[in-house]
């Protein structure tokens, strides 16, 4: 270790002199002077310190320091060492140079992320250029899969922060921290607390990506201006065993908090976030399922105050499905009002699946009537088949969400079916029109699945792979199109390309994500001024999104549009919900468009309306001000 001279040390006070033993011991090879150890008088604050290079020490920041210079929040929890961020820093500069030696592929997606993310860091405006111009391109880069890649390894990609962290740490601070923030403006927050990414399970801290990614396309999109967003992680800990015990994760280095304290935690993120900007809209986006349905349910119904807010996990999914299996019916040359017909075995009963089961059978019994008759009817056209097999009224422990949809114990005998039926055996008896799969369990669709499929009782079966990123698909449109032929429909939840069939034939591979309806639900949100999101105007969403393909497209078995028409789309359904909310009176306008004026607008206008408050990525004229 290099020692300090007896000058120094008689010149320094005792904490100085401390702190420098400490530098010393963690540098022992460097030379460390009274220099460094003087003093530097920063003019600045906040970001622009960690858009400094001379300045900024990233997650090497203390917590005082982080008081002291308005950093609380701008930087993810965990304070580390300069030794440990070099060790992060080495970590993946090596990766790299072993990928580029042994060649595995992920390099490459992630290779195409850093330079996109150093020019997001560079230039938004030509960042978002990039995207918009080359969507099809690069969504699968910000977005899924690979933004789940991203995630996995975020402690080797972390450079300059993004978005804001409130930790469990962080309690009874959050309403000062929300004023780190830079803009005074903030349209759309997506938050996560990073317990279920994409199919990837608890990524704690590093889930961040995810909410990075989701604005992304909000702005690529729904032209939400990028200066008007915010990436929010809630660290409540994690109960990932490799993160707890990893020296280079940037999060908390404890176990989930549970019950009333988590809840006390995501509380006071919402009374801090609504009080700075009280317009602005949550998207709660892949917190684990338990947490998903109750904080939807405390935020939109149950507390004094309902905030602007949605699942997209829930909610999103719900509504993008639903317009889904409305192609499949269409493309099977029936009108939409059959859909109340179909059987459809979903796997997978968590955030997704059972919000998927819920908002389609209530979109059948509104076909049916909408009374109770109808109702029973609708759900007793769905089978769930979860990681213990089918759920039926037999079950111990059901869980309270899944219950409505168990299958009862009448029907059971009947159909040959009991208590944990594998997914094979429900497919053979029921020979559904549809399987959907928001498993999370990559290949669970097995060649002896899709060969029973084969029985379907629809001309066109269709198959939904819906579980992220790729890996995880339930099967691929290969597997499918081989087994099922040409007839087949086809939606995966991250994308793949078309399937040859020989003599010119074309297997469609359609992308079902949800990335089809929350920006269009958001932005149509801040457009019509409404307070809340409610059923119909998520609804309305994904009807237009189901009528957004035409008739022959339909039938080619085309059930989503192309990621190149995501603006169009985007555009469309956020009318679709700004009409809404006119026509259920929660409108209350937007800038100089008041409530009154929204109401006179025709379908036309509300599109044109809609699409004059996308932001584009053009540069704008600049003027010098001195206040
Ligand atoms: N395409 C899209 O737009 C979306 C896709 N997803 C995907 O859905 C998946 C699930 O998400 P959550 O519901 O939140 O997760 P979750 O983990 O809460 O639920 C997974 C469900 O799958 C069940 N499961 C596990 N093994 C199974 C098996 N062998 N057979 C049948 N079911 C099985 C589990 O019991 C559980 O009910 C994730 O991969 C996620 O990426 C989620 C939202 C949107
Ligand atoms: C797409 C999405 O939201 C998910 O996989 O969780
Ligand atoms: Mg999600």
């Amino acid at each position: 270790m290099a020692s300090i001279s007896r000058n120094l040390r008689r010149s320094l006070a005792p904490d100085r002199l401390r702190r420098l033993h400490l530098l010393l011991s963690q540098h022992p090879r460097e030379y460390v002077t009274a220099e460094c150890h003087r003093p530097v008088v920063l003019h600045k604050r906040g970001p622009d310190i960690l858009h400094d290079p001379w300045f900024n020490r990233g997650t090497a920041f203390s917590m005082t320091e982080r008081d002291r210079l308005g950093l609380r929040g701008l930087l993810p929890p965990n304070v580390v060492s300069s030794q440990q961020q070099i060790d992060r820093f080495m970590l993946d500069l090596t990766r790299l140079q072993k990928y580029a030696r042994d060649g595995p592929s992920d390099t490459y997606p992630l290779a195409k992320w850093r330079i996109l993310n150093r020019l997001h860091d560079r230039n938004e405006t030509m960042y978002y250029k990039v995207l918009m111009e080359n969507i099809e391109e690069y969504a699968p880069i910000v977005y899924t899969p690979t933004v789940g890649l991203v995630c996995q390894n975020y402690s080797g990609l972390f450079r300059r922060p993004r978005g804001m962290y409130f930790s469990s740490e962080d309690r009874g601070e959050m309403m000062s921290m929300v004023y780190n923030w830079p803009a005074d403006q903030v349209d759309m927050i997506v938050v996560t607390d990073g317990s279920r990414i994409l199919g990837l399970g608890d990524l704690g801290v590093h889930g961040i990506g995810i909410a990075i990614g989701k604005l992304d396309l909000y702005v690529a999109a729904a032209g939400i201006n990028p200066q008007r967003v915010l990436p929010v992680m809630i660290d409540v800990g994690t109960n990932n065993e490799k993160l707890l015990k990893d020296p280079l994760y940037l999060g908390l280095q404890e176990h989930r908090l549970e019950g009333d304290e988590y809840v006390s935690v995501i509380d006071e993120f919402m009374e801090a976030v609504f009080t700075r900007w009280p317009n602005v809209i949550v998207q709660f986006e892949d917190f684990q399922t338990k947490w998903a349905f109750r904080l939807l349910q405390r935020y939109r119904c149950d507390t004094p105050k309902t905030y602007r807010m949605f699942n997209d996990d829930v909610q999103g999914t719900a509504g993008v499905a639903i317009a889904g299996l409305l192609g499949a019916v269409r493309a099977q040359g029936r009108p939409m009002i059959d859909f109340p017909k179909q059987k459809i075995v979903v796997a997978g009963a968590g955030s997704a699946g059972i919000g998927v089961v819920n908002a389609a059978s209530r979109t059948m019994a509104r076909m049916l009537g909408n009374n109770e008759v109808a109702f029973e009817s609708a759900r007793s056209q769905f089978w769930i088949v979860d990681a213990h097999g089918l759920i039926t009224e037999d079950r111990a422990d059901i869980d309270p969400d899944a219950r409505p949809f168990a299958r009862r114990k009448a029907e059971l005998g009947h159909q040959g079916l009991s208590e944990g039926a594998s997914l094979v055996e429900v497919v053979k008896k029921v020979k559904p029109d549809v399987v959907l799969g928001l498993s999370a369990v990559g290949g669970l669709f097995s060649k002896e699945v899709l060969e029973a499929l084969k029985d379907s009782s629809s001309s066109r079966p269709a198959i939904f792979a819906m579980s992220n990123p790729t890996k995880n698909a339930e099967c691929t449109p290969g597997e499918a199109f081989e087994i099922l032929g040409e007839k087949a429909i086809f939606a995966s939840g991250s994308p793949f390309h078309d399937v040859d069939l020989g003599d010119g034939k074309i297997g469609h591979s359609n992308q079902g994500n949800n990335m089809y309806l929350f920006p269009g639900i958001g932005l149509g949100t801040l457009l019509s001024g409404a307070r809340v999101i409610s059923d119909g105007m998520l609804q309305a969403a994904a009807e237009r999104l189901a009528s957004y393909m035409n008739e022959e497209e339909v039938l080619q078995g085309i059930i989503y549009p192309p990621i190149s028409r995501i603006r169009d789309i985007t555009k469309e359904v956020a009318a679709a919900v700004v009409r809404e909310a006119v026509a259920e009176e929660l409108a209350e306008g937007y800038r100089d468009m008041d409530a009154r004026e929204l109401a006179r607008l025709s379908e036309e206008e509300t599109i044109e309306y809609v699409k004059t408050n996308m932001w584009s990525p053009v540069y704008p004229t600049m003027i010098y001000k001195t206040d």
